[in-house]
């Protein structure tokens, strides 16, 4: 049994939703799985199991940023998982996108963290897996939600750094990248070390250059938006 989550290789599924935040690890596991089990609670980072149209999915709590994001990924390498697919909420670098619209990560810019350079002299650029996203996209598209499909970029700051910060994520903006948020550059990478399918699906949770966060009740409709289309696809693709 790895450290951080409690569980045995046949508790959790081959299928790993993964929420940062632990709360919405429960909401996503109550609301839409049928007969959802909780196998880890170790330091509340909340993994459940259930099944949805009969496929068994996990979901399972990551925490927020590389470090914490790191750790889990290379557990559920440990038990098994074989498709990892981030849920997450993200600060738009564009007014162009509204919130709660929904956004694929095709790749993930790195900004404040060093977790692209892994390896000595490399600088890897993985990007999601292309048969996921294509029918992440579908399926958003299918169920009539507003979606984007571009770059992101991962940060170790929530808040930024230093004072130079937010002319760095003007930089990224002005090269297309479409949200910033923590984790995925870490989910990319640790898939292409492990031969792992990985993808990312974010809600836009706030406005970054004006500094409007969206209220709960919004945030809630991102996240059931970006819940409804990720287990359409993963009924597609394993049902
Ligand atoms: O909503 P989650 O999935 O936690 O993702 C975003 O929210 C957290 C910051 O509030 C960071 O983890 C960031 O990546
Ligand atoms: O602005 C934001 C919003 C959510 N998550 C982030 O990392 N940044």
């Amino acid at each position: 049994m790895p450290i951080h989550i409690e569980a045995k290789a046949e508790e959790v599924a081959d299928i790993v939703l993964l929420p940062g935040n632990p709360q919405r690890a429960e909401y996503m596991a109550q609301k839409f799985l049928d007969d959802p089990q909780l196998y880890t609670d170790y330091r509340e980072m909340y993994g459940y199991t259930g099944t949805f149209n009969g496929v068994e999915v996990s979901i399972q709590t990551t925490g927020m940023g590389v470090p914490s994001i790191g750790i889990m990924l290379e557990e559920l390498k440990m038990l098994g998982a074989k498709t990892l697919i981030r849920v997450g909420t993200s600060g738009a670098l564009t007014e162009d996108l509204d919130q709660a619209d929904l956004i694929i990560g095709q790749s993930a810019a790195t900004v404040g963290t060093t977790i692209n350079q892994l390896d000595q002299d490399i600088t890897l650029a993985p990007g999601a897996d292309f048969e996921l996203i294509k029918n992440l996209y579908d399926s958003a598209v299918n169920l009539d939600m507003p979606v984007h499909v571009g770059q992101i970029a991962t940060s170790d700051y929530f808040y930024g750094k230093t004072d130079d910060y937010t002319e760095q994520l003007k930089r990224l903006a002005d090269r297309g990248v479409l949200a910033v948020e923590m984790e995925t550059a870490a989910l990319y990478n640790i898939a292409a070390k492990y031969g792992l399918r990985a993808a990312t699906v974010l809600t836009v949770s706030d406005h970054v250059f004006s500094q409007v966060r969206a209220d709960k009740e919004k945030i809630q409709q991102g996240v059931d938006r970006m819940t409804e289309m990720v287990l359409d696809t993963v009924t597609k693709l394993y049902g």
